[in-house]
């Protein structure tokens, strides 16, 4: 069976070119890029090319790029740097709609005496800007907002909050690991000071990232040894991984014109839904969002059950809630917007990329309603509100005890 992947917000299929590109790197290209010798110096040079190739897609300089090993060492390098640059402030501001890369951080730094303000967003998953600035003191030391949302896919105005975070002489950073690649991003005249990305979201392999480090910025190593990277992170560079994230990070910026047809097969699979689908219903805001990601609730079924079901069809989709780790709580991000447990429980994630086609959607779009239509048939509460809410209250009571 042939797998139709709907799932590119948790991670992308690499992309042959970046294989072939890091492949050498694996086999007659072992160098040490700190050797002295030509033969370490050969792969040096592709560093420093991949370093270019990354800084441009974020409109950069060079010298601005830290290879790390994902996206989440970059958002916890980024959290630790600012603290430890400003070792007299012990405020931060975040969302509560981050990822756990950002919120495990937080709540970790709350154990040690740190305070952390998480701000809300309203139903369509927008921040107010009101209470950003409300928020700030002179002992915030950093801002932390993530750029697009992994599970809604909204996008917050970055620029917009850089001003106000500016203003205050806070640290400001950003989680663009969901952003890169789909929307342009420029660093250049921009308020960011440090930025995350991530190469398995953007057709590289898993276990690479960058850290945006703006020129002029104070910056600590998160981790401390050799030189590497200019002192800010060290370690022997991952020089395929690094190659695979430079030609990634080329490509990407290359695809971006396209990204208007992944727009297309997204919005032709959200309005096919809809439509075939009662009780079915966006979850966050319509315009303000990432072009390759859906996040639809289906009222009165469980998210898991629909995701088995699509499964059998080879199709890869995603519900936000972490029903599977053993919990029956339902995703942080939608129940920060406020959203009635009936759609909660039942909201899934389409994320498309580059390799969607139109044949995939068009089957999706012919399966999903029989999928639905099957398990609320199968609910012995359909449209009743009121009693869905209660068994799943004694559901939620059950896996408590
Ligand atoms: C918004 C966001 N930040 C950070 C990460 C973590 O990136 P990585 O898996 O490379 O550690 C992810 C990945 O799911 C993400 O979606
Ligand atoms: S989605 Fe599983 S309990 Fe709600």
């Amino acid at each position: 069976m042939s797998v139709i992947y709907l799932d590119n917000n948790a991670t992308t299929k690499v992309d042959p070119l970046v294989l072939e590109a890091m492949l050498p790197f694996l086999t007659e290209y072992y160098g040490n890029p700190s050797s002295m010798h030509t033969f370490g110096g050969q792969v040096g040079k592709e560093v420093k090319q991949a370093r270019e190739q990354v800084a441009a897609l974020l409109g950069a300089e060079a010298t601005e790029i830290v290879f790390t090993s994902c996206g989440t060492e970059g958002n916890n390098t980024a959290i630790r740097s600012a603290l430890a640059v400003q070792p007299n402030k012990n405020h931060i501001v975040t969302t509560e709609v981050e990822h756990a890369a950002i919120l495990s951080q937080c709540k970790l730094l709350e154990s040690q005496g740190y305070k952390v303000t998480y701000l809300s967003v309203n139903n369509q998953g927008q921040l107010d800007l009101d209470e950003l600035e409300a928020s700030l003191t002179g002992g915030t030391a950093l801002v932390s907002i993530m750029y697009a949302n992994n599970e809604t896919g909204v996008i917050f105005p970055i620029e917009q909050i850089g001003h106000i975070v500016k203003e205050k002489g806070a640290i400001f950073h950003v989680d663009a690991v969901q952003a890169a690649g789909k929307i342009p991003l420029n660093m250049k005249n921009s308020t960011v000071d440090l930025l995350t990305i991530s190469g398995h979201k953007l057709h590289a392999p898993k276990g690479l990232g960058a850290l945006y480090v703006r020129k002029g910025v104070r910056f600590r190593p998160l981790l401390v040894g050799g030189h590497q990277e200019r002192g800010r992170r060290a370690g022997t560079e991952n020089v395929p991984g690094i190659v695979a994230l430079g030609k990634a990070s080329e490509l990407a910026l290359t695809h971006l014109p396209e990204v208007k047809k992944e727009k297309q097969l997204r919005d032709r699979l959200e309005k096919g839904l809809l439509s075939t689908i009662p009780n079915s219903q966006v979850n966050g805001h319509l315009t303000q969002r990432l072009p390759n990601t859906t996040n639809i609730g289906f009222k009165y079924i469980e998210g898991e059950a629909i995701l088995l079901s699509l499964d059998q069809y080879g199709i890869c989709a995603s519900s936000g809630s972490a029903c599977t780790s053993g919990s029956l709580e339902p995703s942080h991000v939608l129940r920060a917007l406020g959203l009635p447990y009936s759609v909660l429980h039942g909201s899934i994630r389409f994320s498309l990329s580059r390799y969607t086609t139109d044949e995939e959607i068009d089957r999706v779009l012919t399966i999903m309603p029989q999928i639905v239509e099957r398990l609320r048939a199968l609910s012995p509460f359909q449209s009743d509100e009121e009693s869905w809410l209660q068994e799943q209250e004694k559901a939620v009571a059950l896996a408590k005890n």
